[in-house]
């Protein structure tokens, strides 16, 4: 379960300002959001990930206070219990396909990387179709395939939560479907919750609960 209230967050050097004074989303939902470009769907995403803490309020996630983490505690806390899809992959240019998937497994104490966590990362890159790209390097692979190589990685550790930011913009409309179909099925076998940022409204039909960022600002 996602809980955010009184949240106020701004960036260093300021310029934009987030307030979201209450959001809660239960557990094993899969929740949309929308809205116009820039009005920080991104930055939610990331507070919630804990890849950003606010000033005031809290975000609280399963129980778990964010801000009450150190950064080592909320790195451990993200690469345990959290799948994020970023809007630009974020993949690491030093790791081939394989490694970046099983990245989660080199950075959290206690996820322990075993036969069985090797072929689930197999078998996710195949059922992604990009099986045959993953002793590639990032940098020679296509769009489309290096959001399918994030999207392995979210999925890799069967997180209680999937944090996905236009997760399936890079891909044709067969693959998206294809691809879509996965998240949703691995996140119901979890029991996980979906909070997925999207401009595609042909999607929307997919969610629970469709949320438009200019009214969360002000009360949702
Ligand atoms: N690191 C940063 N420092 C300062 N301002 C930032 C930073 N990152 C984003 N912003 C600003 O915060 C605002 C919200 O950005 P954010 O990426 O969250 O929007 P978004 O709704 O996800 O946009 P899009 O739909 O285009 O991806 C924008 O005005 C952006 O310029």
């Amino acid at each position: 379960m996602i809980d955010i209230a009184d949240l106020d967050f701004a960036y260093p050097r300021g310029g934009f300002r987030l307030d979201v004074p209450r959001l809660t989303i239960e557990r094993g939902a899969r929740v949309a959001v929308v809205g116009s470009s820039g009005t920080g769907k991104t930055t939610l995403l990331n507070l919630v990930a804990g890849l950003q803490v606010a000033a005031r309020g809290h975000v609280t996630v399963d129980g778990q206070n964010l801000s009450a983490l150190s950064d080592t505690q909320r790195r451990a806390f993200r690469a345990r219990r959290i799948g994020f899809i970023f809007q630009n992959f974020a993949l690491m240019d030093y790791l081939n396909a394989r490694e970046n998937v099983l990245y989660p497994y080199r950075i959290a104490p206690g996820l322990v990387l075993d036969d069985a966590v090797r072929a689930r990362a197999e078998a996710l890159a195949t059922a992604c179709g990009i099986e045959d790209r993953l002793d590639r390097h990032p940098g020679a692979l296509s769009q489309g395939e290096q959001q399918r190589v994030a999207i392995c990685r979210a999925l890799v550790t069967r997180p209680g939560l999937i944090l996905a930011d236009e997760a399936t913009g890079n891909l044709d409309p067969h693959t998206k479907t294809l691809i879509l179909d996965l998240l949703f099925e691995r996140a119901a076998e979890a029991g996980a919750t979906i909070l997925a940022v999207t401009h595609d409204h042909a999607l929307l039909p997919r969610f629970d609960r469709v949320i438009d960022f200019s009214e969360l600002r002000r009360a949702a």
